[in-house]
């Protein structure tokens, strides 16, 4: 598996050879072009400066976002999408081709246990996308990614920041930082941080709370559960490092929602997040009577 601690989109020097066509018809060419300047570079939030194109895309039946980054202000127009989910995966490579952008990476914030990654699909469909996952989901990609890395889209780039706890493996990508960088700074959290509330603590850690406290009630020590335990226990505290601490104006995606949320902040979850507002033993007693 290939692993780059810097990566960056690689793009022809002369975009306008490459660029893929929505038509081989001049014409047709003429019209789409003047069709996508009109377009402009709308985003959902108002503050975004226009060089990121952004987009929130749902699937219904597992409440899964999708989100499409890109740089519209690079001749060829580098996208990504963050958690594509395979039955929508025509959906959002349309959307990809209508709004002239060519797809590099198609990245996981983690190995989903609800819902298959669109990820493999995109990749038979549109050659020499990238698949990009964490290396601690231990997971096959074609870039497997750490914390600090950073993931390029012309000048634009997501950094990579460890938020274990759902799963072993799961990271939150967030916008960097800079004047022609998109302000306020955006975080996609996936399940590591959902709206009010987190991801639940009981797959791919083999029910750790039953563990542990089986181990506790008989006096038990057993190293063989320590990393299990000192997961969970990171929960808290990667997200109050990784995430609390970014300007409290970032804006929050998760990978799903179920009570019709779109978006939130920082510093909103930072007041009101039922779950990770708590220190450790209080967390561990929510998750535990969930
Ligand atoms: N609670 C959801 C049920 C779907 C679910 O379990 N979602 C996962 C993320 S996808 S693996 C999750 O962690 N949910 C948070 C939770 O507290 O359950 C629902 O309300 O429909």
């Amino acid at each position: 598996m290939l692993q780059l601690r810097f990566l960056q989109a690689s793009l022809s020097p002369k975009p306008h050879l490459t660029f893929p066509l929505i038509s081989s018809s001049g014409s047709l060419r003429i019209s789409q072009t003047k069709l996508r300047s009109q377009m402009g570079s709308y985003t959902t939030s108002s503050q975004q400066p226009s060089k990121l194109l952004f987009r929130q895309l749902f699937e219904k039946e597992s409440s899964t976002y999708t989100y499409l980054l890109a740089n519209a202000s690079h001749p060829e127009k580098p996208a990504l999408l963050v958690d594509p989910v395979d039955k929508t995966v025509d959906r959002d490579l349309a959307l990809v081709k209508d709004l002239g952008l060519k797809l590099i990476y198609a990245i996981n914030t983690h190995v989903h246990a609800d819902h298959v990654t669109g990820t493999g699909l995109i990749k038979t469909k549109v050659p020499g996308v990238k698949s990009i996952i964490s290396k601690a989901s231990d997971a096959k990609a074609d870039l497997v990614v750490e914390p600090g890395d950073k993931i390029c889209f012309g000048d634009l780039f997501l950094v990579v920041r460890a938020t274990p706890g759902h799963t072993l493996g799961c990271v939150t990508y967030v916008t960097g930082d800079g004047p022609s960088r998109p302000q306020p700074r955006m975080a996609f959290t996936g399940d590591a941080l959902l709206i009010r509330g987190c991801g639940r603590t009981d797959f791919q850690m083999k029910c750790i709370i039953d563990i542990v406290w089986e181990l506790v009630s008989h006096d038990i020590s057993c190293s063989g559960v320590a990393c299990c335990v000192e997961v969970h226990s990171n929960y808290i505290s990667q997200v109050h490092s990784q995430i609390f601490t970014l300007p409290k104006d970032t804006l929050v995606y998760p990978a799903h929602d179920y009570k019709g949320f779109t978006v939130s902040t920082v510093g909103e979850e930072m007041l009101f997040n039922a779950r990770l507002t708590k220190d450790e033993e209080a967390f561990k007693n929510i998750m535990a009577s969930k």
